[in-house]
């Protein structure tokens, strides 16, 4: 196992705080304008990724230091300890392995000794023969028609990445429309099946325990919706799959084992879109699409654990993140794709990052006396540029941003692509420059205004710019470009957890909710008012008791 670390105890982090302070006072203007070389050295391409990450407010010596810190806190070994199958997950005794799922090296991977492999290819080969039979259209419904739709009922990390990378690879889409159910508010229910036959519809029930409310509730709903439409009990193995790790719960449920996909413990529920959670991926865009998808997270897979930190993306991509959180302050990370497809991008690392390393307490068990993990949002470019930017460009906040685009469209119609990318391109290039008084008086100047008018506006005109931008772009997003990217942030979000020396798989925050909305359940019941709760959750439980039907 790898040490556990006070990243703020190493000698890297002293030096790191004094070299803040020469950072601090430089402007990424200048640094530019010093080094003609800053982009040749701080930019890396990967297959069809580049990734600049010169316009951060870094130096040589800064990324020295950094990876100082990463081989102080055992970087190296922690990376080593997760491809190997050790339980580095310890608050739940499990093994971290969605890199097994697309191992198509095939090497042997051992969890208590045995190797999970020969499972991991017999799951994929029942998801690629299922899907080929649905999408083919050999398998019917139980009047002997076709499958059009797929609902996949599911929540969290059974849910967002299906929709994330469907929605991302629309373009390769198959005859099958998906559909996805997640949230317990019966409008989302309602509204899906509002449109659908159930002749023709397939329910994948996702959900790695078979436990969670939400997806339960939405299961039994789909399955009365079904029974009620003249589907019989004998029927059911004809229109619903489970994907889980739960068979008893499955069985329960009345789903044929023949039709349940099973996975692993070892699969974090925000890292499953690889495993058998996978299947709506296969439905929506083909098998061997999802096969392309696996091969280029492998690829990013064996950059990350083969490549020195100098050159290593996800690494890279961790460091600097790790200097603007907690060198910087900074408390936001922005991601921003210009490419609509990958519209819930941003969402889908919500979930990722965020459960990942929002902790407080270290793998010593001790509260930690430092920022971990940063709040991640983002929203499409340009959309954004008309919503936020703004206090992105000069609001008091520093905000690093991921700018991500490809250089080729699925859609190339007229000259959108080239208005998009010219955004993309601009808008990096402005935080980073920014605009000087001069330039704004200049500008002024040029447009008329008299010497009164530019001094009472130039103020608000000027952008300090020096504001940090990682630019990511990819030839085109094609399911192995994805697979590479979504692997890059999953390895970067270890990095960081690594430095901050917290535990990266677990998710204890999410069952407290689970666990207070079930002692509430019981008293929404009725009439009569409650008070065994503080003064405002009782008034407003009684209020809705008022009020409700
Ligand atoms: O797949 P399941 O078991 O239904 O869990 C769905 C989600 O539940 C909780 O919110 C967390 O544990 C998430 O990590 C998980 O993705």
């Amino acid at each position: 196992m790898f040490p556990k670390t006070n990243f703020t105890q190493t000698k890297a982090y002293n030096y790191l705080s004094d070299h803040l302070v020469e950072i601090a006072d430089q402007h990424l203007r200048s640094m530019f304008n010093k080094d003609t070389e800053r982009f040749a050295k701080f930019s890396i391409q990967f297959n069809d990724i580049l990734v600049d990450y010169s316009k951060n407010r870094i130096t040589d010596k800064t990324m020295a230091l950094l990876i100082q810190l990463a081989n102080e806190c055992g970087l190296k070994e922690a990376i080593e300890a997760m491809f190997n199958g050790e339980k580095i997950n310890a608050t739940e005794n499990r093994a971290v392995l969605h890199t097994a799922l697309r191992n198509q090296s095939n090497t042997p991977v051992l969890v208590d000794g045995k190797d999970v492999m020969p499972d991991v290819n017999k799951v994929l080969a029942h998801m690629e023969q299922f899907s080929e039979a649905i999408i083919s259209g050999e398998w019917k419904g139980y009047t002997g028609k076709e499958i059009t739709d797929i609902v996949n009922i599911g929540i969290g990390g059974s849910d967002l990445g299906p929709v994330m990378v469907t929605e991302a690879l629309k373009p390769y889409k198959t005859r099958l429309n998906a559909h996805f159910v997640s949230n317990v508010d019966g409008t989302h229910i309602h509204e899906t099946l509002k449109g659908l036959n159930p002749e023709t519809t397939l329910f994948l029930i996702a959900s790695k325990t078979f436990t969670t409310q939400e997806t339960m509730a939405n299961a039994h709903t789909a399955r009365n919706w079904f029974l009620g439409h003249n589907g019989k009990e004998e029927d059911v193995a004809k229109h619903f799959a489970a994907l889980s790790t739960n068979e008893k719960a499955v069985k329960e449920f009345g789903i044929d084992p023949k039709n349940m996909f099973e996975f692993w413990d070892w699969v974090g529920g925000r890292y499953s879109l690889w495993s058998a959670i996978g299947l709506s991926i296969c439905l929506s865009v083909g098998f061997d699409s999802f096969a392309e998808l696996l091969s280029g997270a492998h690829e990013m897979d064996n950059h990350f654990r083969n490549t020195e930190f100098e050159q290593n993306i996800p690494v890279i991509l961790g460091l600097i993140g790790v200097w603007y959180n907690n060198f910087f302050e900074a408390e936001t990370n922005a991601i921003l794709p210009y490419d609509q497809y990958l519209h819930r991008f941003a969402a889908y690392f919500q979930q990722g990052d965020m459960e990942s390393n929002g902790k407080h307490v270290d793998r010593n068990g001790e509260i930690v006396n430092y920022q971990t993990g940063p709040i991640i949002w983002g929203e499409p470019g340009t959309n954004g540029q008309h919503a936020f930017y703004q206090l992105i460009h000069q609001g008091t906040k520093l905000i690093p941003c991921d700018f991500i685009a490809p250089a080729q469209s699925h859609n190339p119609i007229g000259q959108h692509h080239t208005f998009l990318l010219s955004n993309f391109f601009a808008q990096t290039e402005a935080l980073m420059n920014g605009k000087t008084i001069d330039e704004v008086v200049e500008e002024l100047k040029a447009s008329g205004k008299s010497d009164e008018e530019i001094d009472s506006l130039a103020p608000f005109k000027e952008f300090e710019g020096n504001r940090p931008t990682n630019s990511i772009l990819v030839k085109k997003i094609t399911p192995k470009v994805l697979g590479s990217l979504i692997a890059m942030y999953e390895h970067k979000i270890f990095t960081q957890g690594v430095i901050w020396n917290i535990y990266s798989f677990d998710q204890w925050g999410v069952e407290l909710g689970k666990q207070l909305a079930g002692n509430i359940l019981p008293e929404l019941k009725g009439k009569e008012p409650v008070s065994g709760h503080d003064s405002s959750t009782n008034g407003l439980i009684n209020q809705y008791k008022n009020w409700k039907e």
